[in-house]
């Protein structure tokens, strides 16, 4: 049987990112190293404020390029608060490659490893588990690159919802709901109480639910959606929403697994797909050797997986399963959840358990 080479393009990025995508490139070397007829080309590109304070282009044409051509994107986080265009928004280039990768579905999986690492009462390793997936090429950030007037009395942003981008990220969700073979069943996190946009996307969103006959549907504000995570998450398996919207309650719901160290995420589009953890950069602990990759990890899980070879698949089950077993132990856990390990260390640990 001929070797499958995967191309996999590497961005690090800002603060934390290189650190912890510096230890899933090792974890990712170890599963190679267990594969049959699989092998990993890692190439390392500039993105970022690093790269904008350089070349003035935090996304260059080359990095662009090669994320196009790759098999897939493995990224760190991006973006400094206090780094700024002269526009005084924030660099922000995972969003342009989103958007100019089409990268539809922003896919963020929510499981509780071990009861120790939630706040929540009474739920015991694998009670927490639903998927939220959220709209990541328009909603309310599609009005971005507005710009705002330094005399104007008031300012605006622009919700949109398309029927294009909206069937197709329903359709991902549901197809999800299909797949994890659980409750089967999608939400819609909207507010369609107030806002026109919502009643639009409720509407596509309840034509794809007849698509799929075999998995329930149902709606819930997002209002209501926030108290319900926090008071009874497993009414959720699949949850399906805007931009804005996904971005605030996937922060929320990290939160309840032990917070963004333990939030991957893959951000899929027909033909491109890009894996982070769905935390930023995390200057308050760059540099010191702390941050947790867990989420950083299972991304690279959701890549494997993502590329569609039985071989990748089984290395996605690899780490999956390596970091199950390290986390049963509680004594082995990052700063952030209470633990004493390095990011080296924990992942030393997942090394082993692999
Ligand atoms: N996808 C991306 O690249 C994202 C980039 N950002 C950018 O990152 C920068 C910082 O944003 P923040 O709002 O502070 O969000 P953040 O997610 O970077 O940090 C929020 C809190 O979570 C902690 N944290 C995050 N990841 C952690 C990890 N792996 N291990 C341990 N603790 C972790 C941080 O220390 C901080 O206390 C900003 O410039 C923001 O725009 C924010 C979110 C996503
Ligand atoms: C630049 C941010 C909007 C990125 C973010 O918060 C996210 O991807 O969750
Ligand atoms: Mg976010």
């Amino acid at each position: 049987m001929s070797t499958r080479t995967f191309r996999i393009a590497v961005l690090g990025g800002d603060g934390i990112g290189p650190e912890v995508c510096d230890q899933s490139v090792r974890v990712l070397r170890e599963i190679e190293s267990r594969l049959n007829n699989v092998t990993f080309d890692f190439e390392n590109h500039h993105v970022g404020v690093g790269e904008y304070r350089v070349s003035g282009n935090a996304l260059p044409d080359t990095t662009f390029a090669a994320c196009q051509s790759s098999d897939a994107v493995l990224l760190g986080a991006m973006g400094l608060p206090n780094v700024r265009y002269p526009n005084g928004k924030e660099i922000a280039p995972q969003l342009d490659l989103r958007e100019r990768l089409g990268l539809y579905g922003g896919v963020r999986p929510i499981r509780l490893f071990n009861e120790a690492d939630t706040p929540l009462k009474g739920y015991a390793a694998g009670e927490i588990d639903f998927v939220l997936v959220r709209e990541s090429t328009e909603g309310l950030f599609y009005g971005r690159d507005a710009v705002l007037d330094p005399d104007a009395d008031e300012a605006f942003d622009t919700m949109r919802i398309s029927r294009d981008c909206t069937l197709r990220v329903c359709r991902l969700a549901f197809e999800i709901a299909r797949k994890r073979g659980g409750k089967k069943k999608v939400t819609l996190i909207d507010k369609a109480n107030v806002l026109s946009s919502m009643v639009f996307f409720r509407k596509v969103f309840d034509e794809v639910a007849a698509e799929f006959p075999d998995i329930t549907a149902d709606h819930c504000y997002v209002d209501a959606s926030a108290l319900f995570l926090v008071r009874d998450p497993q009414r959720f398996d699949v949850m399906v929403t805007e931009n804005m919207f996904g971005d605030i309650l996937s922060d929320l719901a990290a939160g309840l697994v032990g917070g963004m160290g333990m939030a991957p995420s893959g951000d899929i589009g027909a033909t491109a797909a890009v894996f982070q953890p769905s935390h930023g950069s995390a200057p308050d602990i760059a540099g010191l050797g702390v941050a947790n990759p867990i989420a950083m990890h299972l991304s690279a899980a959701m890549m494997l997986d993502w590329l569609d070879h039985p071989e990748c698949k089984r290395g996605a089950k690899m780490i999956d399963d390596a970091v199950a077993k390290v986390l049963a132990d509680p004594a082995k856990r990052t700063p952030d959840m209470g633990g004493k390990l390095s990011t080296t260390e924990i992942t030393d640990e997942i090394l082993k358990a692999i």
